[in-house]
């Protein structure tokens, strides 16, 4: 059991009490809630205290304005009493401050323990589909607003809804019309608020709406910078770009003009300032027609700013609480991302690769049916051998071959490696039996050596720099200032081919019986195509390799070929078989063959 099923067990168990399923943030929460509570409660009180030295300067006016001598014993007091508010103000706040940082820093680590649990039995497919953007975003963005919920909006909620509150149930004891009057700035400020933000729901889809275009301009022009130029298009894609930058600005202009009245009105009528004047004036009225004490008036114009001051605050605090609740969404979303089924304790035997009536459908972006991409296919890849596949694009030569590595599982059918079904091995032992070096070559921002490394942790150095040598990349690599410790990105700039190499180096230190290649479709040069290529032969010498391969050229030695099309495996044979066959390998390689011009034929 993870550490977030176990934090969402209590939550769960009293919202399923409470007939309802929890929310994303109740989840996250789960395991902190106390502390949480304990934070805001402090910060409650805090912010009550914060505001009795007001009240004692009303109550020590009472009593230095008494008729007969001064009660200094009872003046005193009251100071003292306002010096240990003012002290346990403080320390309460502290207090907060310190149970609330502490109580999310449990959080995070437990969020993020969980997120990499959980993300470690993805399968290998979801990273491929949607890259690591979504995944730091989770692991930083988002967890960074749930911390700022914990340790920030909720405390701070705390303090801005409780100083009003206090304020006014002590001016309601004094004098009910004071309160009253102090009430009138807030009424007023709140409808001139609600006046500015009518229609707001709309104009706020407007608004991103309006965004949006000024975002996809901006990404428009700055990623397709190289080839809106090439081809004559920078005026146009820069027009486009202008044309949404005015529509925003025409746009927030006339929303501003609209609101302006009513927003500066609020603004005004809710700054302290006004408040104070406004509520001294109606006091000195209502002590001028003996309705009030002239000290209530005091008290009065002392707290009235108090009544107001969340009307400032609250909109960005609730916005906070809106935005922290779709973080913790999402970082529940991929704490809920489907995982592979935990693989068996079955150990192959031997390097035989058996897909058996397979099955592929990716699942459903929108979680509606997903359309299948293989249909029952059938292919035995013989250890020792190359097994080459081929096909027209979206054939689904590379889901295939993503399958024995277990990028995602079959929907029906089986892959077995060594007579056993790869999802009753354990990962560990999958990953020890089945290499792939695949199109999109990963580098980490290390060195070189411990890239290489990465296939065998612990490999000494001259198995790394045997492997940097086999796999054609030494000699480039020790032309690098540092070496094989030079730093990818750093000091060790790679081409496509090169690092394509280091990953050939990566995957010859594994040494894995079993290998899954995507041929380069892109060779930066031929010299450096002829060095991958070269490697990859180093790479396939006596393992059960399967290559997808996109020019046929390169796998006419291949020990059979198999020909995919929509899903299904329509040939195999070797590169003579085929073409003796006529059949769709002999169409396909006609079609790839460059013409020989005839002789007189016009060039
Ligand atoms: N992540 C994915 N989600 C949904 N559908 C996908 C995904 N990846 C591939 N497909 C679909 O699966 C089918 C097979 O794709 P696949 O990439 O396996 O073909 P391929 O033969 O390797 O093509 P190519 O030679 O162009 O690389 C295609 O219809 C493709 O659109």
């Amino acid at each position: 059991m993870t550490r977030s099923d176990r934090t969402a067990r209590p939550a769960r168990a009293r919202d399923a009490r409470r007939g309802r399923e929890p929310g994303p943030p109740a989840v996250l929460l789960a395991d902190i809630r106390g502390r949480v509570r304990a934070a805001v409660a402090l910060q409650a009180l805090a912010s009550a205290l914060g505001l009795l030295p007001l009240v004692v300067v009303v109550e020590l006016g009472r009593v230095l304005l008494a008729d007969g001598p001064v009660d200094a014993g009872r003046a005193w007091t009251l100071v003292a009493c306002a010096f240990a508010a003012a002290v346990a103000a403080l320390a309460a706040g502290y207090a907060s401050t310190l149970v609330g940082h502490l109580a999310d820093n449990d959080m995070q680590l437990g969020v993020r323990l969980a997120l990499a649990a959980r993300l470690a039995r993805v399968p290998l497919g979801w990273f491929a589909a949607r890259g690591s953007g979504r995944v730091k975003k989770a692991l930083h963005d988002d967890i960074g607003e749930v911390h700022s919920l914990v340790a920030h909006t909720l405390p701070d909620l705390a303090a801005v809804l409780t100083a009003p509150a206090v304020a006014l149930a002590y001016l309601l004891a004094v004098d009910w019309r004071l309160a009253l009057a102090a009430l009138a700035p807030v009424a007023v400020g709140v409808a001139l608020f609600a006046r500015a933000m009518s229609g707001a729901m709309r104009r706020m889809a407007e608004y991103a709406a309006a965004m949006n275009d000024v975002n996809a301009a901006t990404v428009e022009f700055v990623d397709g910078i190289a080839v809106v130029k090439h081809f004559g298009g920078h005026r146009r894609a820069h027009e486009r770009y202008v044309r949404a930058a005015d529509r925003f600005a025409e746009f927030f202009t006339d929303w501003s003009r609209s609101t302006m009245a009513p927003s500066v009105g609020s603004f005004l009528v809710l700054s302290p300032v006004v408040v104070t004047v406004a509520v001294t004036a109606a006091g000195t009225a209502s002590a001028a027609l003996g309705w009030s004490e002239p000290l209530d008036v005091v008290a009065c114009a002392l707290l009235a700013p108090a009544l107001c001051a969340p009307m400032n605050v609250i909109g960005s605090r609730m916005q906070q609480v809106q935005a922290a609740t779709a973080a913790a969404r999402r970082v529940h979303g991929l704490l809920h991302e489907p995982v592979l089924a935990e693989g068996g304790t079955a150990r192959p035997d031997g390097a035989r690769v058996v897909f058996d009536g397979v099955r592929f459908a990716y699942p459903a972006a929108d979680g509606g049916a997903a359309a299948e991409v293989l249909h029952g296919v059938d292919l035995v890849l013989e250890p020792g051998t190359v097994t080459a596949l081929v096909g027209p694009s979206g054939a689904g030569k590379t889901t295939l071959a993503t399958l024995p590595a277990r990028f995602h599982d079959v929907t029906g059918g089986a892959v077995r490696v060594g007579g056993v079904d790869v999802r009753d091995m354990p990962a560990e032992t999958l990953y020890r039996t089945v290499g792939f070096v695949f199109q999109d070559t990963l580098l980490l921002r290390e060195s070189i050596a411990a890239n290489i490394a990465l296939g065998r942790p612990g490999a000494s150095r001259a198995e790394i720099e045997a492997a940097g040598r086999a796999a054609r990349v030494a000699e480039r690599v020790e032309s690098l200032p540092r070496g094989y410790d030079s730093v990818v990105g750093d000091d060790a700039h790679l081409s496509g081919g090169e690092a394509r190499r280091v990953c050939i180096a990566r995957a010859l230190l594994a040494d894995t019986p079993v290998l899954v290649l995507d041929e380069a479709t892109a060779a930066s040069d031929p010299v450096s195509e002829a060095a991958v290529q070269d490697a990859l032969g180093e790479l396939a010498r006596g393992r059960t390799v399967l290559v997808v391969a996109h020019r046929l050229t390169t796998v006419t030695g291949a020990d059979l070929i198999a020909v995919m099309d929509r899903g299904r495996i329509v040939e195999t044979g070797t590169h003579a078989e085929l073409l003796e066959r006529n059949g769709r390998y002999a169409a396909l390689w006609r079609a790839q063959q460059i013409p020989v011009p005839r002789e007189g034929a016009p060039r």
